[in-house]
């Protein structure tokens, strides 16, 4: 059972350790003899009978906490090798280094020395950690692409070596490109998870990844604009000032809730033999809760949805949706699936200025990337949902950043593009991907993993993540709620679907979903994370 958390940014984290420090809660020593600890009680938990183990140590506290690892493994009866660098490192790395050098030698840290070992073994990685700036060179380089290439059992400390924790990118390289850095089977990191554990290479390089209390609790008091995490397989956050929403389905606002009660979704559909895309969403956004939903495609169109499902309204929709949205009580819009390009830009004219809650998607982020008056017109009820490419349309700038070779740490990561873009679009950004990050212009930001589901990559997926939003937004959650949920509970269908899902089986599996969430809610009020199977 995962529950979702706080993630730090790396100068957070330096922040809360020197807090710490500061105020007498531990010193800097105590804090790597844990970090040291957690690293081998892991070890050991996984390899139960003493083996071989070769601990690679760099220059920093990493290093530092791999000395520690090397000390308490051997004393466990472990026939340990340590490989180290041989600069003076700072005072608690130091010190754990002269313990270590009281029970055994350090060998150079060099690939030649590396080959030259007996060969297997578990392998530590405690070269670099949260303290990377530059692209690994020479020798540790040689050494990082030696252990991608032969892939030993694999530790890492705090995270593998070279990879920017701030960003989950490896410095140096294309970003995407990682096939021969170390891929650790578990990634011990301390306190609580950085933003490259689980974006970019991060989920792909960090193997299990484990999160060690190190005894920091007491100074969480991190500065501002943290994101929260959202993991697989589900949870709810707690102790949160923005915590994810509660289930809408148990929200029950008036005394006597009605249809209207619980919002009425319109979903702009598009021409002739278009309209699969936006039934999707619709089908979607009835699912998960909206008391109405109504598509609305032009005229024309209209025979094309007669049929499944009855409880979906239609009406005709042409050039223009003022008369439309003369009806206050359609409270959240969804643009873009199928729609047309043309004709989501023309609607979005008229939609924008209404600023009524709307999700803008596919077509719709087309037709908002050529008009840069639309694009002014965003407002903070606003949720786009980008995927890579329509992101590349909308802020070249920002994906340029994101897509160039980190030269140095902190790398731009993409939760600093999705803040950037919901900073400057004024409207809630929801960039898509394995790794989705949700950010609202007040600097708010979710990330959701769904690494575990690759089989999500179908097409209509984000069709259906659309409808799921509006829904939510329809049932008056608010934008960064609704886009947060809504993710979470589109991964989760998928999930409990497994492979073979097709984008018409997610509005189906959302009722699974909700009775899960319903049940744990009822019967938790919100304190403890959903167990799911
Ligand atoms: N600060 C603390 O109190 C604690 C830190 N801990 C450990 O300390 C780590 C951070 O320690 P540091 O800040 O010393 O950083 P690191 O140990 O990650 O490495 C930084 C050192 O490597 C050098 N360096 C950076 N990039 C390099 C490159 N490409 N090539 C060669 N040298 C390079 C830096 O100049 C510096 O000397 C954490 O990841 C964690 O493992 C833990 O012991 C828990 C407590
Ligand atoms: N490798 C992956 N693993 C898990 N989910 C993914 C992966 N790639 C994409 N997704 C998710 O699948 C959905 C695809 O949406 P989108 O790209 O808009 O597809 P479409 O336009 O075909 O509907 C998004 O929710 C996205 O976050
Ligand atoms: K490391």
């Amino acid at each position: 059972m995962l529950e979702s958390t706080e993630v730090l940014t790396t100068a957070q984290m330096r922040a809360i350790e020197s807090a710490a420090m500061a105020t007498g809660q531990a010193t800097g020593l105590q804090l790597m003899e844990r970090a040291g600890r957690a690293v081998a009680g892991q070890i050991r938990l996984r390899w139960p009978k003493p083996r071989r183990v070769t601990v690679l140590c760099g220059p920093g506290n990493n290093g530092g906490d791999g000395y520690v690892v090397a000390r308490l493994l051997h004393r466990a009866g472990w026939q340990v090798r340590v490989l180290g660098t041989d600069n003076p490192p700072g005072p608690d790395a130091a010190q754990m280094k002269r313990q270590w050098q009281g029970i055994g030698r350090i060998e150079p840290l060099t690939l030649a020395v590396l080959q030259g070992g007996a060969e297997g073994g578990v392998h530590v990685d405690a070269i670099f950690g949260t303290g990377l700036t530059r692209p690994p060179e020479g020798e540790v380089a040689a050494i990082l692409h030696h252990l991608g290439r032969i892939k030993p059992p694999l530790v890492a400390v705090d995270c593998p070596s070279g990879l920017c924790m701030d960003s989950g990118a490896l410095l140096g390289h294309p970003r995407g490109g990682g096939d021969l850095a170390p891929h650790a089977n578990v990634t011990v990191a301390f306190h609580r998870p950085k933003p490259g554990h689980v974006i970019g290479l991060g989920p792909l390089l960090c193997g299990e990844l484990v999160i060690a209390d190190i005894g920091l609790h007491d100074v969480d008091s991190a500065p501002t604009a943290r994101p929260a995490v959202i993991w697989p397989p589900f949870d709810i956050p707690r102790d949160q000032p923005d915590r994810p929403p509660t289930n809408p389905l148990l929200k029950q606002s008036p005394l006597h809730p009605h249809k209207y009660s619980h919002g009425h979704a319109l979903i702009l559909a598009g021409g002739p033999a278009r309209g699969g895309a936006a039934r999707l969403s619709a089908r979607a956004a009835l699912r998960i809760g909206a008391g109405l939903v109504t598509l609305a495609p032009p005229a024309e169109a209209l025979p094309d949805h007669i049929g499944q499902p009855d409880a979906l309204m239609r009406r005709a929709v042409d050039h223009e949706l003022q008369e439309t949205l003369a009806d206050t009580r359609l409270n959240a819009i969804c643009i873009g699936p199928g729609c047309g390009i043309d004709r989501a830009g023309a609607l979005l004219a008229d939609l924008l200025p209404a600023r009524r809650a709307t999700v803008l998607d596919a077509d719709a982020l087309t037709a908002l990337s050529r008009d840069a008056a639309l694009t002014a017109a965003l407002h903070d009820a606003c949720v786009l949902t980008p995927h890579m490419g329509e992101f590349a349309r909308l802020f070249p700038d920002l994906a340029e950043r994101l897509a160039a070779t980190p030269s140095e740490g902190p790398a731009y990561s993409k939760l600093d593009a999705a803040r950037d873009a919901a900073a400057r679009c004024g409207a809630v950004v929801l960039l898509k991907g394995p790794d989705t990050v949700i950010a609202a212009p007040d600097g708010r930001a979710r990330i959701h993993s769904a690494f575990d589901v690759p089989w999500l990559a179908t097409a209509g997926a984000g069709d259906a993540l659309a409808g799921m939003i509006t829904g939510l937004l329809a049932r008056s959650l608010p934008p960064l709620e609704a886009a947060s949920l809504g993710t979470l509970i589109h991964a989760q269908a998928a999930r409990l679907f497994g492979p073979g899902l097709i984008a018409d089986d997610l509005p189906e599996m959302i009722p699974q979903v909700l009775r899960a969430l319903q049940k744990f809610q009822s019967s938790s009020s919100v304190a403890t994370a959903l167990p799911m199977t």
